[in-house]
Formats: structure tokens, sequence, C-alpha cells
């Protein structure tokens, strides 16, 4: 759906040339919702405002359902717009419309006839469950029904695409679950494609099926959700991962566990039916070992079971070695944190 090639912003300002956005490339499927995470200054809104023009690319081709945003002229590129809803960290409504007037807006400004609108109004207001918030003012009305408001108005021309840069990162915990949980209604009900800005790893645990980190401008790796949690390939995903996974011990256990002779710390990962699987029991059963479980969390992400265990291992190295055995004929993910004296 989403084609990004080679794409390079550069910025002049009286420090010299900022680059941006260097060389980026993402194909993002129709369907997905792809996330993409990085720090703050890390190129995130300008990849995103990239992608519907709203900021010109430098060199590069922004490929949206088959047609290339950099090649056309201004009238095309209003007219491939419509395609392309937004939805912003702080909403962006107008204050002296109503509810139903803001969402109302862009289908004035693509000239749908008065009866036309009032139909779609009425069908956003339903899909976003704002019925009885038609005239409120967005004054009066919370974050998250002020975000809400966003998504109706990003959707009243039907778009194929939705951009989201930090949509939830002014709301509360709950409240960015309701609208993170509207988002993956509306992608399923629609088969929207939808593109999430975010500086935070819950939002992608939640309901990304793809997830690409920019770190200094570039994508320093990319691939689905539960490939990148299970196996991260750079620091600054490991970062990320462990803001909503810890897994780190504390550093005086870890010291005291290292004097433990023929013992070895490891971490186990697992995801989706292996969670319910009866590792340790099974583990000792097979292996001569012993098994101090030093920590352990199962969690979701998006529908998939991802769970961590780590365990300080006791046995001889031949022991050891037969665990080691067990553990990858059993297809789980194990990371040696600390070895055997
Ligand atoms: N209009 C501009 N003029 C000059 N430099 C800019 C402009 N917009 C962004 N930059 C610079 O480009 C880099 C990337 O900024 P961008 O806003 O895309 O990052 P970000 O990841 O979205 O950060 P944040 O989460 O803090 O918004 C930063 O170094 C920023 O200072």
């Amino acid at each position: 759906m989403i084609q990004i090639n080679q794409l390079v912003k550069k910025y002049s300002s009286r420090q010299g040339t900022i680059i941006a956005i260097d060389n980026v490339s993402l194909n993002i499927l129709q369907g997905a919702i792809y996330g993409i995470i990085g720090l703050s200054g890390a190129g995130k809104s300008t990849l995103v405002r990239c992608l519907n023009l709203l900021e010109k690319p430098t060199s590069g081709q922004v490929v949206v359902a088959g047609q290339d945003l950099t090649k056309l002229s201004n009238r095309e590129l209003r007219q491939a717009r419509q395609n392309i809803g937004m939805i912003f960290q702080h909403f962006y409504l107008l204050q002296s419309r109503t509810v139903a007037e803001n969402i109302a807006f862009p289908l004035e400004i693509a000239g749908v006839p008065k009866k036309e609108i009032s139909i779609r109004v009425k069908e956003l207001l339903h899909l976003v469950g704002l019925e009885d918030k038609s005239s409120a003012y967005p004054a009066q009305l919370s974050g998250g029904q002020k975000q809400r408001v966003g998504i109706a108005r990003a959707l009243a021309t039907k778009p194929q695409v939705l951009l989201c840069d930090e949509a939830t990162s002014a709301l509360d915990p709950q409240t960015t679950l309701s609208i993170l949980n509207l988002l993956r209604d509306i992608n399923q009900k629609l088969g929207l494609t939808i593109v999430m800005i975010t500086h935070e790893m819950k939002v992608v645990k939640e309901i990304c099926t793809d997830v690409a980190v920019i770190h200094e401008a570039r994508i320093v790796e990319n691939g689905p959700v539960e490939s990148v949690f299970i196996k991260p390939q750079s620091d600054i995903a490991r970062q990320f991962i462990s803001t909503v996974f810890p897994n780190e011990l504390p550093a005086d256990l870890l010291k005291e566990l290292s004097t433990h002779r023929d013992s070895e710390i490891v971490r186990i990962q697992f995801l989706g039916s292996r969670a319910s699987d009866p590792i340790i029991t099974d583990l000792l059963r097979t292996c001569d070992v012993r098994a101090n479980i030093l920590y352990g969390s199962i969690d979701h992400l998006r529908s998939t079971l991802f769970g961590t265990l780590t365990l300080e291992l006791l046995g001889n190295p031949a022991q050891l070695k037969e665990a080691h055995r067990y553990l990858a004929s059993r297809e789980l993910k194990v990371e040696v944190i600390q070895h055997a004296l």
C-alpha cells in the first residue's frame, strides 16, 4: 500500500544542514498497523509528514496506492490526500465548530453535497461512538473524545491509509487503550492501513502488526512485531522492548549469583502456544539439572502471548549442555546471561 524508497529529507538552518531522514526505505502492506518508533528527534514526525507530502522530501519516492506522490501536481496531490487521513497528538479541532461540523469539514472542502455529508457524518459518529456529542463543541470534550472526533474527521473521505502522529501521547493510559482499541476495530472493519508514529513501545505492543525502529534519521531494524520483540537486532530496539517487558536482574543479585559454582543464568522467551507449556517441569524431568526461578512474566503482544523466564540452572557442564539441547529442541529462544564458572 505504501512504498518509501530511499527517502531523504534535509533542512537548512543557520547551524548548517540537518538530515532529518537519511535514505529510508520501507514497504507497508495493505491492512497493516505499522508502528514507527524512535526517540525524540529521531525523525518520526518528518517521516510521517513526508508520507502525505506535508513535508516535501529532498529526494526519494513515496508511493501510496500505486501513485508516486512526489511526481504529482498540486491539484493531483490534493486529490491523492483524500486517500490519506491523518490524526495528531494535539487533535487540531476547529474550536468554533461543533463535533458534527468538524467531521463534516473535509467533506465540505471536497464539495460533497450537504445531504450526503449529513448521512456520512452520522455514520462516522456511530463508528467512533460519539452519537450523543454531535452538537458539542471541542472545549466540552475530554481528550479521548477529541481524538475520536479527530479519527472521524480523518476517515470522512474514506481514505485507505490513516497516519497517526503520536495520536495517544496526550492521553492517560486508560484512554490510550480505548483509542488503540478503536483504531484496531477500524483497521479490521474497514481494512484500513494504519501508520502509527510513536515513542511508546506499549502502543506497538498493543496493536501493531509490524514495526520499524528509527534512530538518528535511519531505520535500524524493521519487521513483524513478534520477530522484533523476540530477536531485536539493535540496542535501541532492546531498550524500547525493556520498557514494556522489563527483565533486567538487579546488579547485586547478579553479583551474588556469579559466585555460585556450576551455575549459569539463562533467559528463555516464548511466544504463543509455547506459553502454556510446563517448560520447567519438563526440563527438570528430562535433564538432571536444578533450576532457580529468578524472574518470570507473561503478557500479550497484540493477541499473542509473550513470556520471559530467567532461570539459574545448576549442574555440571555436561548436565548444563544437556539442558541447552533440551531447550533448543523445544524451539525456545534461550540466551545465556551469565556463564558457569
Ligand atoms: N522545520 C524544520 N527545520 C529544521 N530542522 C527541523 C525541522 N523539523 C524537524 N527538524 C529537525 O529534524 C530532526 C527530526 O525531527 P522530528 O521532529 O522529525 O523528530 P521526531 O522523532 O518526530 O521528534 P519528536 O518526537 O521530539 O517530535 C530533528 O533534529 C529536528 O530538530
